[in-house]
């Protein structure tokens, strides 16, 4: 079921200065900032060739990485994401394993355009968990 590692995500207080830091101290390709009200961040991507790094920015007061950022206002690693072929049918799997899925259950569209969902950190180990439908 588990495919590819398609990125890691920091949350980070300040995402233009994130950006800054990943350009010019890490020699690193980082694309445009996106804004995604409807997942409440602004995100930006570092290509790192075999995977990604998605920096990511509260957008909003209702950012589910609001909390998560009070904590650690120095950011930190967020989540992992890792690629599925059907997104639905790993879903399915995982609630019969007894995984939560957060929110309503349902994909939402994420930044690369293809369904994402999050399992709950309490069902993995302590890591917030994405999968996107490739
Ligand atoms: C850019 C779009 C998309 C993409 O295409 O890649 C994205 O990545 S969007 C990224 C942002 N979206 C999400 O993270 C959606 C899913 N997340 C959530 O629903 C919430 O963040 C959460 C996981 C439910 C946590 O919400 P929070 O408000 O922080 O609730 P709590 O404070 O009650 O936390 C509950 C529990 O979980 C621990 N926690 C919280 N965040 C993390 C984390 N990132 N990693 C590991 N653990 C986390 C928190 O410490 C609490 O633990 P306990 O105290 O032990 O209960
Ligand atoms: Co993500």
């Amino acid at each position: 079921m588990l495919g590819r590692l398609n990125h890691v995500a920091l949350a980070v207080p300040d995402l233009g200065a994130a950006s800054e830091h990943y350009r010019e101290m890490l020699g690193a390709s980082v694309s445009e900032a996106q804004a995604l009200p409807e997942h409440g961040v602004r995100v930006v991507f570092v290509e790192l060739g075999n995977t990604k790094i998605e920096l990511l920015e509260p957008l909003g007061e209702a950012s589910p990485i609001a909390a998560f950022l009070a904590k650690n206002p120095k950011g930190g690693m967020h989540h992992v994401c890792y690629e599925v072929a059907d997104i639905r049918a790993a879903r399915d799997r995982l609630v019969e394993s007894g995984a939560r899925i957060l929110g309503d259950g349902e994909p939402k569209i994420g930044a690369h355009g293809r369904p994402v969902l999050f399992i709950h950190p309490g069902d993995l180990f302590g890591t917030l968990t994405e999968l996107e439908e490739v």
